[in-house]
């Protein structure tokens, strides 16, 4: 048992520190710390020494020298259990430190400042924190190591109920995250100095890229059952963003889950009216909008009834039991379904389908700062696709014009576009998807089984609007489309043949808009 007798105290971020050390003075812990902990701690009654008056050498150079000193990191990192560490130190006058209270300069926050310079940045690396971070965890087997001013509370009550002494599992286990704490810091410190060049001004993308993300579970297996998974999380997660989800209930989430509830999620919340989308293999099956979550499924559920059995169901709003209800009398399975909440009569009639995974997401519009794809050996980073086009950025290319209801359907066909994996068409109507042509090697072919599709469920393609992800390289997904019935097209434009495009629009006698901009999903 390790019984804390003396603790050291240094922390910038001095949220619940005075609190605890009042808890450690009270166990009869003598107390180091460094000025400004010192002087919080002082002005408020806790008796403390200050760590230059303990190693009777006073802090210097501004702060960058204050606990860089042999009796601070003897009695952090001495061996308490072989007897060469003991005498050494007792000939050297060191006596032990039995814990350390340490959080970083705040360099994140620094360099979060876009006026932030080069000096601040440097002035804002720790150097001391670290060291005595690092000299702790690597001997945890003697003292304990506290970043986390969340970690305050419960290591209180373990030495209330221990005499004074931490545990060697919490030990260990402080330790780990006190190691992932300071390599989580030196690689915001990396990514911010590799990203300056020559003339130090920042670059998008560093030369090396350090990321931390935290597990959140293993999961059962991978994308097939021979290969091992896990989810992990962001170290911040940005607002309404999937990884925030709590399960409600339900069987374990699967990596395919997860993957295709992000697609869902990421399409439902793109929607500022209530909005229902239903996501197979990645891909929106089904999405609608309406004047109620009720009517966006049962719309969303009529584009392809047979897809959306099995899927992954997401809300904007709050599911009620209507919603419930109505897919029950479908008898529609769904492996996951997602909203920012559920009434009580909801999770009640939920709860009688114990396999059923509910997530709860909280709604937000933040995005992921960066986004990652593998490939074999190497890495691809992005930052994410977070153009949204509004009317007033269209332009009409055709004699015809499209009418304000065609201009509605064309801008919500294109926001599903985006959520299409490319390449991408789209017919819709009344709010609602009526074909999804989706990851076709030809634009062509996503052309004619996006019309496919509409015929299987029985839903007429008469003037529908359609969206296509990227600009059409020749006029035959035009003339597929108009054959199918459609009245308006929105595409980026960009092809060297957009004239020839556009006069197949005129001859077919309908609307087409151009955005300028693509949305390429892979
Ligand atoms: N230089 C040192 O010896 C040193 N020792 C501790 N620090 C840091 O000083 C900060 C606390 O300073 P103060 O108690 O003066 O507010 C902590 O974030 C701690 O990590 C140091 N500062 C920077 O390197």
């Amino acid at each position: 048992m390790a019984i804390i007798k003396r603790a050291l105290l240094s922390v910038s971020e001095k949220r619940g520190i005075l609190e605890f050390a009042k808890q450690l003075n009270a166990f009869g812990v003598e107390l180091l710390s460094t000025g400004g902990t010192a002087k919080l701690l002082r002005e408020n009654n806790v008796p403390v020494v200050e760590v230059g008056d303990y190693t009777g050498f006073p802090e210097m150079l501004d702060g960058r020298v204050k606990t860089l000193h042999p009796k601070v990191h003897g009695g952090i990192l001495g061996r308490r259990d072989l007897p060469e560490h003991v005498s050494a130190m007792q000939e050297a006058g060191i006596p032990n430190i039995d814990m350390v209270v340490v959080n970083l300069y705040p360099f994140r926050e620094t360099i979060a400042n876009p006026n932030c310079s080069l000096e601040d940045a440097i002035e804002n690396i720790d150097i001391g924190g670290p060291t005595m971070v690092r000299a702790a965890a690597k001997n945890h087997a003697h003292v304990a190591i506290v970043t986390d001013p969340e970690d305050y509370e419960a290591l209180a009550r373990e030495m209330a109920s221990s005499n004074g002494a931490i545990g060697a599992e919490t030990r260990f286990k402080l330790a780990k995250k006190a190691f992932s704490h300071t390599a989580e810091y030196d690689g915001a410190i990396s990514n911010y100095l590799t990203a300056l060049d020559a003339k130090n001004q920042k670059q998008d993308f560093p030369d090396r890229y350090n990321t931390q993300v935290v597990k959140v579970m293993d999961l059962r297996y991978g994308e097939n059952p021979h290969q091992n998974a896990a989810f992990y999380r962001d170290s911040t997660v940005p607002d309404g963003a999937l990884a925030s989800f709590s399960q409600l209930q339900g069987k374990e989430l699967s990596y395919n889950n997860i993957a295709d509830s992000d697609a869902a999620w990421e399409c439902v919340k793109t929607f500022d009216v209530p909005a229902c989308v239903i996501v197979k293999h990645a891909n929106p099956c089904g999405v609608a909008i309406d004047a109620n979550l009720l009517g966006a499924y049962e719309k969303a559920f009529k584009t392809d009834p047979t897809s959306a059995f099995g899927g992954i169901i997401a809300f904007n709003g709050e599911v009620g039991i209507d919603v419930v209800n109505a897919m029950n009398e479908r008898k529609h399975f769904v492996e996951v379904l997602i909203a920012p909440s559920f009434s009580e009569e909801a999770k009640a009639a939920l709860a009688a389908k114990s396999n059923l995974r509910v997530l709860i997401v909280p709604l937000g519009d933040g995005n992921n700062a960066l986004e990652y794809k593998r490939v074999s050996g190497g890495l691809l980073i992005q930052t994410p696709d977070a153009l949204n086009v509004t009317a007033d950025q269209l332009k009409v290319v055709t004699k015809k014009q499209p009418t304000p209801e065609q201009l509605k359907d064309l801008l919500f066909a294109w926001r599903v576009a985006k959520y299409v994996k490319s390449n991408a068409i789209v017919f819709c109507g009344n709010g609602m998807t009526l074909g999804v042509g989706a990851g076709q090697m030809s634009r062509v072919d996503s052309t004619r089984i996006a019309a496919i599709k509409a015929a299987n469920a029985g839903l007429s393609l008469q003037g529908a609007a359609v969206a296509s992800d990227a600009f059409f390289p020749f006029r035959d997904g035009v003339d597929v489309l108009a054959e199918a019935g459609a009245s308006c097209v929105i595409q980026p434009g960009g092809s060297i043949r957009d004239e020839e495009v556009y006069a197949a629009a005129d001859e077919h006698g309908i609307a087409m808009v151009i955005t300028g901009v693509r949305h390429f999903r892979h």
